[in-house]
């Protein structure tokens, strides 16, 4: 880098050279790489401005938000914050100017992006993410709420391997087969009923819905709509997947920053313990009317049923 700054470039060459500014710029900002990047680098700091994010990957939680997000990191037209900010559910009050500081410099043409996946399931947020722009572009993963429970369970498990069973915290105390709502790891999954709540603020076509199953069997399938919704030009293609047989997911040939194949981390794609089927079905018949309320809201099949 300091070699091309010393060859003062022509006009022609200025835009690729700030493109490889900016992601340089992410791989300091996101901490990751930072040794890496010798100090003579911060005179380009200030190319670019921090700008509130066009487009946001609100949710599901388990629905693949962190896969997503990486994918799109490819684009050379899109910049993310690599941690979720959760401003607009636990930060709110830090102000807007807090949040706008937290994302990565961007050029003209290029999307600022960030995932915060509890956003979806936040009665505040469409409120809120509505007052900072009404244009935002509003992404959902969406994954089959049952295994999106399990793997919510599996996760909460790995911190505390004390917890209860699955089957001894989805069914409420008192009465045999009675789903209880109030644990958050069913509660997220009735997707229509949080939707409800973005649809008072947005309409359906500031919406994109993801499938979480589809992004792992097909990620440069998923990919192409994401890109198309946010107005970018197809540049993710099959080219940047390869399927990991031992992670049992597609990982990318070239994450953005790296020329080293890499697949998501070892909490991301974690084996499920076994919990009864008859546990199961019950949840399923659960979700159900839930669902399939969804699939009209959306006028999308998810296939979960
Ligand atoms: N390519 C790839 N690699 C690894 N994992 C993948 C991938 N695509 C989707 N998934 C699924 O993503 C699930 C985790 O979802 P999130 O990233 O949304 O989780 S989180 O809410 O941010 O904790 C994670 O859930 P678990 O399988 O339960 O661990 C994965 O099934």
């Amino acid at each position: 880098m300091t070699q091309i700054a010393r060859e003062l470039p022509g006009s022609t060459e200025l835009h690729s050279i700030l493109q490889q500014i900016g992601h340089v710029q992410q791989q300091i900002s996101d901490g990751e790489r930072a040794q890496d990047v010798d100090n003579s680098i911060s005179v380009f700091n200030n190319f670019g401005s921090k700008k509130f994010p066009q487009a946001i990957i609100i949710g599901v939680k388990k629905g693949g938000t962190r896969a997503l997000l990486e994918f799109l990191r490819i684009h050379p037209d899109v910049r993310a914050v690599g941690a979720e900010p959760h401003f607009f559910d636990r930060f709110y009050d830090k102000g807007l100017e807090w949040y706008r500081n937290l994302m990565p410099r961007t050029l003209d043409g290029q999307i600022t992006m960030e995932k915060t996946p509890s956003y979806f399931v936040t009665k505040e947020a469409p409120r809120r993410v509505f007052g900072m722009s009404r244009h935002t572009k509003l992404i959902v993963v969406v994954r089959d709420p049952v295994t999106r429970a399990v793997s919510d369970y599996t996760q909460t498990l790995s911190k505390n391997p004390g917890l209860p069973t699955f089957q001894n915290l989805v069914f409420k105390n008192s009465s045999r087969g009675l789903i209880d709502t109030s644990w958050s790891a069913v509660r997220i999954g009735i997707y229509a009923k949080h939707l409800e709540n973005w649809l008072q603020f947005f309409p359906l076509s500031r919406l994109l819905f993801v499938s979480g199953e589809r992004l792992v069997t097909d990620p440069a399938g998923e990919m192409g709509r994401v890109q198309d919704f946010l107005g970018l030009k197809r540049v993710i293609t099959d080219k940047h997947f390869y399927f990991n047989q031992t992670k049992g997911f597609p990982c990318l040939k070239k994450p953005e920053g790296s020329s080293r194949p890499r697949c998501l981390g070892k909490s991301k794609g974690r084996p499920h313990p076994h919990i009864p089927a008859e546990v199961l079905l019950r949840l399923r018949d659960f979700y159900r009317p839930f669902n399939l309320k969804f699939y009209q809201m959306t006028g999308q099949d998810f296939g979960w049923d």
